[in-house]
């Protein structure tokens, strides 16, 4: 079978033409509105020379904004300043940018290139912008987005933590058939807790406000694909010493708390030898999760107190005890699907090998792993991978516009007629697990 054609915003009225078209020009304008709001303050924190930093990066992401709104070529960029910064990736998009040229015989363009490429770029720009400046060159413009995202789902985070402690404590008293169920429902929390992604909405509020334990039966409907079974076979058979279980994590918030009860339960259960977690190593789709963010949020949440409280410190102990480890890489916030994983960073493809399963969150993950095609919606997931097998994937993620696949005959019919915008709005789900076998 032939492959499908990239997503791309060359389709007048696609998700993705939107995409580029309304939703990308909001969130560099909110940059732009943020920056010069907090200028200010910013030189107050930073010292003078942050304020002059501040207009140089308004200059900047208003260039993009122009560059992106006139459909332009997109240009190269430039290295990071710092020699000894470890994630400087520069000559790699580069290199992808004269590839493009070579192949097709034209520079890409904001409207005209892959779909994936475009929007991974702009972010990327964002970051050169930043850290092109002095004093402000780690500076996260998302940050207090993200924060506040934290801070507003309190309550959910609060009645999921109690839950969580709750079931810690009861392990031992569990059959595996409990233990199964209760697997079943975090995954499907994890799950859930995509919904709450900041760049879909162009960085207006999207905070958890209810308790989601209350919603998951509701929701089932709304599974399209839930191979839970499979994956809990997956993780019983697998030997007590070769538990080493990755997450390649998404947005920070109230997702990224269901993902670390998630976690903690996967640990405490006895189903985890060693747990990798993967952040971004710069700011990235508003809301995805750095190292700091990650960080933070521990932090935030010990600070709080409350069953959130002592979940938290018990996250913090694993990870100074190293039974978690955090893993920064650049490959994820490069426009490289991960079928280019193997040539691209050959290392990471080697250690991700080692791994008995590989988590990734969300919908950015699931378009990396399908290679952002236009696949139809019944072609299976390992078909969609091409190639990129180093262990067991599971794919847990919301359908807000990136492709589907996976899904039984008549399964997105049945869907499209009950809810049109089904594979963009974030309401549909799913959990699917690819074993290779
Ligand atoms: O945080 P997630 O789940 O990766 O989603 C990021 C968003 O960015 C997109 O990939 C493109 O804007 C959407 O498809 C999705 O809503
Ligand atoms: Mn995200």
């Amino acid at each position: 079978m032939p492959q499908p054609q990239p997503l791309s915003a060359s389709h007048i009225g696609s998700f993705a033409y939107l995409t580029v078209k309304d939703r990308l020009p909001v969130i560099l304008t909110r940059v732009v509105d943020y920056l010069y709001r907090e200028k200010d303050s910013l030189g107050n924190n930073y010292g003078k020379a942050a304020r002059e930093d501040c207009k140089k990066v308004i200059g900047r992401c208003s260039q993009l904004k122009n560059e992106m709104q006139t459909n332009k070529d997109l240009l190269p960029l430039q290295a990071h300043p710092d020699p000894s910064y470890p994630y400087d990736d520069a000559n790699i998009w580069n290199r992808y940018l004269e590839n493009y040229i070579r192949v097709t015989g034209v520079a890409p363009k904001w409207f005209t290139a892959p779909w994936l490429y475009v929007e991974c770029y702009m972010y990327t720009r964002i970051h050169e912008s930043l850290y092109l400046c002095n004093v402000l060159k780690d500076f996260d413009p998302f940050m207090d987005q993200k924060r506040n995202a934290l801070i507003d789902s309190k309550e959910a985070i609060e009645a999921l933590a109690v839950h969580v402690l709750s079931l810690c404590g009861r392990i031992s008293t569990f059959s595996q058939e409990q233990l199964k169920q209760h697997v079943i429902k975090l995954i499907e929390i994890s799950l859930w807790g995509n919904r709450c992604d900041l760049s879909i909405s162009g960085g207006a509020d999207k905070s958890q406000d209810s308790d989601v334990l209350l919603l998951l039966d509701k929701l089932q409907s709304k599974i399209l694909v839930n191979n839970s079974e499979s994956l809990w076979q997956l993780l019983v058979a697998l030997p007590e010493d070769q538990r080493d279980i990755v997450l390649v994590l998404d947005n920070a918030g109230f997702e990224l708390v269901t993902d670390l009860c998630l976690l903690a339960f996967l640990t405490e259960a006895g189903f985890v030898t060693s747990l990798t977690v993967h952040p971004k190593i710069r700011p990235w789709f508003v809301s995805d999760t750095t190292h700091s963010d990650l960080t933070w949020t521990i932090e935030k949440l010990r600070e709080t107190g409350g069953s959130a409280g002592v979940l938290a410190s018990k996250w913090q102990s694993y990870i100074s005890n190293g039974r978690w480890k955090i893993v920064n890489n650049k490959f994820w916030t490069l426009c490289h699907d991960f079928a280019d994983m193997k040539e691209i960073d050959p290392e990471l493809y080697s250690q991700l090998s080692k791994s008995s399963l590989i988590i990734f969150k969300g919908d950015l993950n699931y378009r990396k792993l399908t290679g952002d095609l236009d696949w139809p919606t019944t072609t299976s997931l390992e078909h969609t991978l091409r190639g990129f097998c180093p262990a067991p994937v599971l794919a847990i993620r919301t359908a807000k516009g990136g492709p589907v696949v996976g899904l039984a005959p008549g399964v997105s019919e049945r869907t499209a007629a009950v809810t049109h915008d089904w594979n963009i709005s974030g309401e549909y789900g799913m959990i699917q697990l690819c074993t290779f076998s």
